[in-house]
């Protein structure tokens, strides 16, 4: 093997960057295969498909010559009383030298829901390229990066290199809906992390056209709020101004929570919040990050706030509540006149530090009870937190970043912005907390690839650039991690 840092194992880099983009067609071909597969976890029914992806997975990684851990997750209990198996889990390894750094990608290959009807101008299962765009569920969330991950390292293989960094896996099949059961499954691996020293994921999206590396991301708590006024549906025109309406309640519930700026009323929800620090204020100024195209992309003509710092801010360091939808209300087409007799309104907030779950789940609880007690209804009320997802911050100054910054810009000749996401990756602090080891996430789609949207895509030319990109991070990791490992026995 040659030593890192030389003309030839540059040279050996310049073939793998080569052989990634002659073999590109072949990258997209085995996308569209994944995409085929309705991995939706969050679909009862389509539990069978995301066990099959989960096997599709972990069949690739063993012909990468991976050491393969197929963990079974158990069941879900749903709220409708029904158990289902949990999709299992992939933990797995290759290579196993210990002058090597050992990196531990994380990932997930079951999908959000996804349907024609919703408005796709193509089959989201089906994936289709139109105009260098590569259309479909789960483009860019997250069997786009998931599968780059891999190629870069089938790369070395087929080209019979040696790869630089020592490489574990663990991909689940539940991100979509929270993982739950992966914190546990990761404290009761914890000996499998032993040895890890940089924990990577790829699964959310630069902020413009500048690549970026995402070093926090906000947390996600997820209620349902329940009113049952009966034990059926009734007739709007023989029941309806006699009864207490169930969507009634719920309504007034719901338009209790946010007001029309964005403030969430619930009391004291911002207590926790961090303080900006002078410090942090300053971050903002240089990253990138184009309003009007921010706009375009998202079809959205008026946001609510109107500079870049605001903007950034709300998403990244002040929480944020959503109303999702209302289960049991009549949502087709038609007039049906129908009284709901059970309706589950949907809401989540994203935290963001210094909030803790169980704090954020007693003031909403008390707080949908105040509002609830209004209106002297007499219907049954329940609050419950289906998913408690709590925000990450990593230290940037984290030896990996730095050679993630390197590998940016080797291969796509800018130094990346250091940004922080709005969106959740529930395990993002559970590995930190519970591994000590360093976490980082090196995205490579674009922010306009519509995660979890209609139409969501990843560009041909992120998915291969992104493909260079990591095979050129294992590269320059490894240099790095081997002047660190020098200097401390200089130390010593
Ligand atoms: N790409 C990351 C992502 O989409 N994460 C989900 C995770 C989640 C949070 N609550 C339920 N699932 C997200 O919505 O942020
Ligand atoms: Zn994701
Ligand atoms: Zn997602």
């Amino acid at each position: 093997m040659l030593p890192f840092g030389t003309d030839a194992n540059e040279k050996h880099l310049d073939d793998i960057l080569s052989y990634i983009d002659e073999h590109q067609d072949e990258f997209v071909q085995n996308l569209k295969e994944w995409m085929a597969v309705p991995s939706d976890s969050s679909d009862p029914e389509l539990r069978s498909e995301v066990t099959r992806m989960m096997n599709i997975t972990a069949e690739r990684i063993k012909t990468l010559g991976g050491n393969v851990e197929i963990v079974d997750m158990g069941f879900e209990k749903l709220y409708d009383g029904r158990s289902i198996p949990f999709p299992p889990a992939i933990l797995a390894e290759l290579e196993k030298d210990p002058a090597k750094a050992t990196v531990c990608f994380y990932g997930h290959v079951d999908v959000q829901p996804a349907s024609k009807e919703d408005g796709w101008k193509t089959d989201p299962y089906n994936m289709t390229e139109i105009n260098g765009n590569l259309y479909g569920r789960g483009a860019t969330d997250n069997k786009g990066p998931v599968l780059a991950w891999i190629h870069a390292l089938e790369t070395h293989k087929s080209l019979k290199q040696d790869i630089p960094v020592n490489l574990k896996f663990i991909i689940e099949g539940v991100e979509e809906i929270g993982s739950p059961g992966l914190a546990d499954l990761i404290a009761g691996h914890l000996q499998f992390f032993s040895d890890v020293d940089y924990i990577v994921i790829s699964d959310n999206v630069w902020l413009s056209k500048k690549p970026a590396l995402t070093y926090g991301t906000r947390g996600n708590a997820y209620f349902f709020v329940e009113v049952e006024s009966g034990q059926k549906d009734l007739h709007s025109g023989t029941f309806g101004g006699i009864i207490h309406e169930a969507m009634r309640d719920l309504v007034y519930i719901l338009a209790n929570l946010v007001d029309s700026s964005g403030h969430i009323v619930i009391p004291g929800i911002y207590d926790d919040v961090a303080p900006l620090t002078e410090e942090e204020n300053k971050l903002y100024e240089n990253i990138e990050f184009d309003l009007e195209e921010h706009k375009n992309s998202s079809g959205v003509d008026t946001f609510l706030y109107k500079t870049k710092e605001e903007i950034l801010q709300h998403l990244w360091r002040q929480p944020s509540l959503t109303i999702h939808g209302i289960e049991g209300a009549f949502s087709g087409t038609g007039t049906k006149t129908v009284i709901p007799s059970k309706v589950i309104g949907k809401f989540s907030i994203r935290q963001v530090p210094n909030m803790r779950i169980p704090e954020v789940e007693k003031q909403v609880t008390k707080h949908i009870e105040d509002v609830f007690a209004r209106l002297h209804s007499p219907n049954k009320l329940k609050v419950y937190l289906t998913i408690g997802a709590v925000p990450w911050v990593a230290n940037i100054d984290d030896l990996q970043y730095k050679a993630a910054k390197n590998a940016v810009t080797k291969v796509f000749g800018v130094i990346p912005d250091m940004i922080r996401d709005g969106s959740t990756i529930p395990l993002a602090k559970t590995f930190h907390d519970l591994t000590q080891k360093s976490v980082m996430m090196l995205p490579i789609g674009g922010a306009d690839d519509g995660e979890h949207s209609q139409n969501e895509k990843i560009s041909r030319s992120n998915y291969i650039q992104g493909t260079k990109l990591f095979a050129s991070y294992f590269h320059e990791l490894s240099k790095l991690h081997k002047d660190l490992i020098d200097a401390k026995q200089l130390k010593n």
